[in-house]
């Protein structure tokens, strides 16, 4: 097989065949795997990252990913079948703020059969994807794990929702909400002067670093349709916008303001600031360039295939994330909170303590 994908070397000389040695084959359910495999001498991981394809019509899988392990070790991950057939049921909302790690936000699960955890204080997150492709599910496992932290003010949130969908259902626990054009600049610019305002709490303070409290709560502003925001909105709000978001991304994260950002079409004047964002999520795409325009620059070649994700509704919430480590594609499902789990997100988002308090005993 290595043979015909062109992965072997042949000796100059004697004409011996050598073929790359399996050095190990993790299986992690009976979708998925990974193969460890040292590489030949004068082969690189991006000879493999290439013959992806070939590979995966050779193992009779759907898709071949190419980590890149140690020098002269790579791993094929090998997606036989679609790991992801059941959707995921997010965990029991957190009543009490103390229990919240906001360094650690469970979002959903991976292929390789673990959790799916990302940091969201002091981070920005960008999620791309078609339009059904369950975009929303990402925020609101980031939101559900506010939601008492929201309650007891130590999290402000700031929605722009562009579209007046969904996202609606945060208008009473926001902190500021957008659906207009004017609305909407006033609280990217209200998010903007909060940031500013917080720089010198924290420098009377003599801090640094920014650290939670109700006097300094984090501030998460929400961008749906970053894209309406960012790109082919009016020209007045899309000015202002392109204007204020690099600075919000730049600055933010270490004065306690973190940016959730979803986007229908990455094109790279919608996308300010692309590598700012710590967390970013393709999910199904219509196009293979967007891919590379959320995740970054060859993962689609090393395997996010987010453009091959069936446009089913069986599909909405599955899509790729980028390794930190390794700078590796995982394909990953969002946990999908239905209406019953956002209305409880609102609700305990919403409730003072004593009150909540009280409808525990009762
Ligand atoms: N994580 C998920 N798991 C399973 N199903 C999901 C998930 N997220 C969303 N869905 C389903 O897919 C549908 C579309 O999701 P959603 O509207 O959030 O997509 P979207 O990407 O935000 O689309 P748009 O950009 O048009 O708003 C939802 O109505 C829901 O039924």
């Amino acid at each position: 097989m290595t043979e015909a994908c062109g992965l072997v070397t042949v000796h100059r000389v004697t004409a011996v065949i050598n073929v790359p040695r399996i050095i190990r084959i993790r299986s992690h359910s009976p979708s998925t795997e990974t193969v460890y495999i040292r590489l030949l001498l004068g082969q690189t991981p991006k000879l493999w990252e290439e013959a992806a394809e070939a590979l995966a019509v050779a193992l009779k899988a759907e898709r071949v990913g190419v980590e890149r392990v140690r020098p002269q070790v790579i791993a094929l991950v090998v997606q036989r079948s679609e790991p992801f057939t059941e959707s995921i049921i997010p965990p029991d909302l957190l009543g009490d703020s103390d229990a919240v790690d906001l360094s650690r936000v469970y979002l959903g699960e991976t292929e390789h059969g673990s959790d799916w955890y990302a940091p969201l204080i002091g981070q920005h997150w960008l999620v791309g994807g078609a339009t059904g492709s369950g975009k929303n599910s990402v925020t609101w496992m980031a939101l559900r794990a506010c939601a008492p932290l929201i309650r007891d003010g130590l999290v402000r949130v700031h929605v722009v929702n562009p579209k007046g969908t969904e996202l609606n259902a945060l208008r009473p626990v926001s902190y500021r909400y957008a659906e207009t054009d004017g609305d909407i600049m006033e609280v990217i610019q209200g998010f903007w002067t909060t940031m500013q305002d917080r720089k010198k709490v924290l420098a009377e303070q003599g801090r640094r670093t920014f650290a939670m409290s109700r006097e300094t709560p984090l501030d998460v502003l929400v961008l749906d349709e970053l894209g309406a925001v960012t790109g082919y909105g009016d020209r007045s709000l899309t000015r202002g916008a392109q204007a204020a978001l690099p600075l919000i991304l730049s600055q933010a994260r270490a004065l306690g303001g973190s940016v959730i950002g979803a986007l229908q079409e990455p094109t790279k004047d919608v996308i300010p600031q692309r590598d700012l964002f710590s967390l970013r999520v393709c999910l199904r795409a219509t196009s293979a360039g967007h891919v590379d325009m959320v995740l970054g620059e060859d993962m689609r070649r090393r395997g996010a295939l987010a453009d091959e994700i069936p446009n089913v509704p069986e599909s909405a919430g599955i899509g790729f994330v980028v390794k930190q480590r390794s700078r590796t594609p995982v394909r990953v499902r969002a946990a999908y909170c239905d209406d019953s789990d956002i209305a409880e997100l609102v609700r305990v988002a919403g409730w003072p303590v004593s009150e909540l308090a009280t409808a525990r005993q009762a």
